[in-house]
């Protein structure tokens, strides 16, 4: 662990040891001091001269706390700075694919608990753990000067207290794990309680229970009483051997008191230093949960930062033309295959559609193209380069993307079709929400630009937040846009600006639709119907109906919902 945070915390952290050892020794022999100083006041003898040096050696005790204390909270505060950089600029460099939702809460609970877990470690526990080894061992030194009998009484105790304290820690680390992943587990669920409350409402769960957030409360409860019925014999085990070692001394002292070979002052000095011989001991034990808890998120902060970044090429060419080529593409989820051999070309300024059942890998492939994860297989192009030789900052320049579930910031709806280009001039803003028929939204609300759309754009209707997301896309202006389109069955006024919003995107753009809509799928240049992540079809609207497979099935049966005759074409 002294690796690691040293690895971790850089220089600074053996300098703290090394200061904080110095002030172990010191009160060590300030514990030690304590045997002439009572000798001489209770044998009679003048006792100035000790307490004089003793007074000095309190003093020095005192101002080498400060100083220790002092750095070691300037260390875990700067600690704590540098984790948050290194956390922050590794996380940006990861495949956006990486931030799954139980990634994104386990992260959130790493960046504040782990890192404070960490922090602790500088600012307060290493003075325990310092104190608990070296203070000791700097009154077993001294006693050794002052009866070596003693001194060794007190040693013989060392293995039992070093062997009661390795089997606690071995206890209770078997446990740790499952301890942190049930806490880990029902932070998420109590979350997720929270955000779908909605959902839980509509469908009775939050009277009788939702099962999810129970299992997880449950699961904490049990892995908490398991930690404890595993740790309390071994903790009880730490206080009896530091017991012992002062028993054992107590002991040796009287024998040897009553045998007349150690005199009755140096007795009582002797037994006051293994009174206080065991008191960092103790305080060592007490901390043993959170050094464990400490390093568990170190080991996760390492583990976080040792996740390989997405690679990036040294040199990037930029894309002269906005067209998409995929190669026999095919990838898989954790060893589970999405797609297989998927290959098809997107000419620059063209409009194609994905169509395919729920779960064929329409969504998978936009996001290979927008390289939230590498293809396992063959290769995705854009503008003729593969996208793993571009720079992701030139790929993005290329891309814009229309998700499904639009997530709005907290702010107005301006600053939310502004982060398309934040440079925009406020006519530029206004041109592509007009365009996008963002306006007539603005117009309703009052505020208009300036009004605040809630988290997560809440205030917007679902093909509203589409339409400021699709004027956000047009005011990037990239050449490609990837666009999974709103599945919600939207009232005719909504539905119809919508397509309005879609054509102002199609114009002069190379377009990739995930598409839900039979008017986007008519007017699309080329269609590609997935399935079970092949390319089961492809080609125009009209080849494919001539063709009577796959498409020819799926444009009969979403007519026949919609009301739309089969021959009909938007
Ligand atoms: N992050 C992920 N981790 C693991 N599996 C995933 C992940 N995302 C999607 N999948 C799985 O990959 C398969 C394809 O999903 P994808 O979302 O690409 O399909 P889709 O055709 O877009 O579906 P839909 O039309 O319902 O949105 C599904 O079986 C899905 O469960």
């Amino acid at each position: 662990m002294i690796r690691h945070l040293t690895a971790l915390l850089g220089p600074r952290f053996p300098r703290q040891l090394a200061l904080t050892a110095l002030y172990a020794v010191l009160q060590g022999l300030t514990f030690a001091l304590l045997v002439p100083v009572l000798r001489a006041l209770l044998g009679g003898t003048p006792a100035g001269g000790w307490l004089a040096v003793f007074a000095v050696v309190v003093a020095a005790t005192a101002v080498a706390h400060y100083a220790q204390s002092r750095y070691g909270y300037a260390v875990g505060l700067s600690a704590m700075r540098d984790m948050f950089h290194r956390i922050g600029d590794h996380v940006a460099t990861l495949p956006v694919g990486w931030f799954s939702g139980d990634r994104v809460g386990r992260l959130g609970q790493l960046a504040g608990k782990g890192v404070m877990d960490v922090m602790s470690v500088p600012a307060h526990l290493m003075q325990v753990l310092v104190t608990a080894v070296v203070t000791p061992a700097t009154v077993l030194a001294c006693m050794m000067f002052f009866d070596w009998r003693l001194a060794l009484a007190a040693l013989a105790t060392a293995p039992v207290i070093w062997l009661a304290f390795r089997w606690t820690a071995a206890l209770v680390q078997r446990n740790d794990a499952a301890v942190h992943d049930a806490a880990a587990e029902s932070g998420d669920r109590v979350v997720e309680f929270a955000q779908q409350q909605a959902v839980l409402r509509a469908f009775g769960r939050t009277e009788e229970g939702f099962d999810l957030l129970d299992d997880a409360l449950a699961g904490q409860r049990t892995a908490l009483r398991r930690l404890l019925a595993t740790a309390l014999p071994g903790l009880g085990s730490v206080a009896l051997s530091v017991q012992l070692a002062f028993t054992v001394t107590l002991i040796a002292g009287c024998a040897l008191a009553l045998g007349g070979s150690v005199d009755v002052p140096a007795l009582a000095g002797v037994l006051v230093l293994a009174v206080r011989f065991t008191e960092p001991l103790l305080a060592a034990a007490d901390v043993g949960a959170e050094l464990r808890l400490a390093r568990g998120s170190l080991g996760r902060i390492r583990e976080l930062l040792d996740t390989p970044a997405l690679p990036e090429p040294a040199e990037s060419p930029t894309p002269a033309v906005p067209s998409i080529e995929l190669d026999r593409v095919s990838f898989a989820y954790d060893a589970r295959p999405v797609l297989r051999e998927v290959s098809f070309t997107v000419a620059p300024g063209t409009m194609t559609a994905l169509v395919g059942p729920s779960g064929s890998g329409k969504t998978t492939l936009t996001r290979l193209i927008a390289r939230f994860w590498d293809a396992g297989a063959g290769s995705v192009k854009v503008g003729g380069h593969d996208v793993r030789e571009l720079a992701t900052e030139r790929l993005m320049g290329m891309v814009s993307m229309v998700f499904q579930d639009v997530y709005l910031f907290e702010g107005t709806v301006e600053e939310n079709v502004r982060l398309g280009r934040p440079d925009a001039t406020a006519e530029e803003v206004r041109a592509a929400g007009r365009a996008a028929r963002v306006d007539e939204i603005v117009e309703r609300l009052p505020g208009g630009w300036q009004a605040r759309v809630g988290e997560g754009g809440a205030t917007l209707s679902g093909g509203e937040r589409q339409r400021v997301s699709i004027a956000r896309a047009l005011l990037k202006d990239a050449p490609i846009v990837l666009l999974d389109e709103a599945t919600a069955a939207l009232d005719p006024e909504n539905e119809a600006a919508l397509m309005d919003a879609l054509s102002a995107l199609a114009r002069d753009r190379t377009l990739l639709v995930i598409a839900h809509r039979l008017q986007t799928v008519a007017r699309a240049d080329q269609i590609v119907v997935l399935d079970g992540g092949r390319v089961a079809e492809s080609g125009t609207h009209e080849r494919l109906l001539e063709l009577g497979g796959r498409y020819a099935a799926f444009w009969r049966e979403r007519s026949r919902a919609q009301g739309w005759r089969l021959a009909g074409r938007a």
